[in-house]
């Protein structure tokens, strides 16, 4: 498949499509604007700052697969470290040229890379298709669950159409030889920072923290200001048809005062649709957006259990919707033009995307309400695990699975 000038490895189907999924829906929930133009991604590091820590889990047998194949195939058994990891994805307009991922003084540590794609080219986005300058194979097409693996010099120059249509997304990790550039020493003493302390406040440790307002703010040179551009949570729960309203009215709104209304991201809040209001409350946007992104995730089960066509239908409490008045309907829309600015540049950068049809097809607020505690299930789980799998990263200054058996639900 590869020859010794240019080596690199085409992993085709290596991560199941359930897997995939489950890593969209992680980014798709925490990402914040990225390091190049049109790009979001979602760092570990920035997992644990965000009280997200669990969502790590998921990622950790894939990233281990990962570097004990790429020892295997570059012959460099027991000598890499991931120097990287993260959930990268591209939306229309990003693009990227010819060049060498060490191509810089800062990332000449870089000796391999791993791409997981985990959507496909066509279904889910237009464009974005990999190119190797030189050997065979020569055109990568982004398929979900496929891998490719390189090294990170200019044995492996490549490059990146430009993504004119929906949002590309990728699990990439780099490798590298030298041991002060392993993540996960540095990924360890934040965690264990970060959960100190967890046991006593267990029921809110899995809820999300957002960052910094300005993380989250596109394109990137507007967030000094905020007066043109939008907000990528905002605009990730627009295109799927939703609104946001603020819990309890304090003041009355005002869209030019820019702080006031960011402070409100952080708090309280309701989410709305057409004419309705979903009256459970929302610790914070990054809250109301993971039930969004996770209803979408289990949309086909949850629609199953709702419609009880399962050997063992779950019983779903009614969900309290209530009618939109007209001064909420005013409130709603100040708030959507003080975090949407540029609506159409939202709607571009995240819209025409399958899943978005299917789920304007068949929403409903009893499936939608089915997801709060399947959500909460879910992420108390790896919660759970996480609490256990740290004690064992600490004492190997490593992250790694442990077989740990069953975790109780
Ligand atoms: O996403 C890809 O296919 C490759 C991206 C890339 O070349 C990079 O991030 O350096
Ligand atoms: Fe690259």
């Amino acid at each position: 498949m590869a020859d010794s000038e240019h080596p690199r490895l085409i992993l085709h189907n290596f991560l199941p499509l359930d897997l995939c999924k489950e890593l969209e829906f992680i980014h798709k929930s925490c990402c914040t604007v990225g390091y190049r133009p049109n790009v979001l991604s979602t760092t570990l590091s920035h997992l644990i700052a965000t009280n997200s820590a669990h969502f790590i889990l998921p990622i950790i047998p894939i990233r281990e697969r990962l570097r004990e194949k790429a020892e295997e195939y570059f012959g460099c058994q027991y000598e890499l470290f991931v120097e990287f990891t993260g959930l990268i994805s591209w939306c229309r307009g990003a693009s990227i040229g010819w060049h060498s991922d060490d191509n810089r003084p800062y990332l000449k540590q870089r000796d391999f890379a791993a791409v997981c794609y985990l959507n496909s080219y066509d279904a889910d986005f237009k464009g974005g298709i990999f190119h190797f300058k030189d050997g065979e194979p020569a055109d990568i097409v982004p398929m979900a669950g496929d891998v490719i693996m390189y090294t990170a010099d200019d044995q492996n120059i490549h490059s990146v159409d430009e993504i004119t249509e929906g949002e590309r997304i990728t699990l990439t990790l780099w490798f590298s030889r030298d041991v002060s550039h392993d993540e996960d020493s540095k990924l360890i003493s934040s965690l264990s920072r970060a959960l100190l302390g967890v046991g006593d406040r267990k029921l809110l440790s899995y809820l999300p923290v957002p960052g910094s307002i300005n993380m989250y703010w596109f394109p990137p040179d507007e967030a000094s200001s905020f007066l043109s551009g939008f907000d990528i949570r905002c605009g990730r729960l627009h295109v799927l048809g939703f609104d946001i309203h603020q819990f309890q009215k304090t003041s009355h709104l005002s869209a030019s005062d820019s702080s006031y209304n960011f402070e409100l991201l952080s708090g309280p809040l309701l989410l709305a649709r057409e004419n309705e209001l979903f009256e459970t409350q929302f610790l914070n946007i990054m809250h109301a957006l993971q039930l969004v992104q996770f209803y979408h995730w289990k949309f086909s089960s949850l629609k199953t259990k709702v419609e009880g066509s399962t050997p063992t239908p779950t019983p779903t409490p009614t969900p309290n919707v209530i009618p939109i008045s007209s001064n909420q309907k005013t409130e709603i829309g100040h708030l959507r033009s003080a975090f949407l600015k540029d609506l159409q540049l939202a709607e571009g950068f995240f819209g025409n995307s399958r899943p978005i049809k299917v789920m304007d097809y068949g929403f409903d607020w009893l499936t939608f309400s089915a997801a709060v505690p399947e959500w909460e299930c879910y992420v108390f789980k790896l919660q759970k695990e996480l609490l256990l799998h740290l004690p064992h990263w600490r004492t190997n200054q490593s992250i790694f699975c442990v077989p740990l058996g069953h975790v109780e639900e």
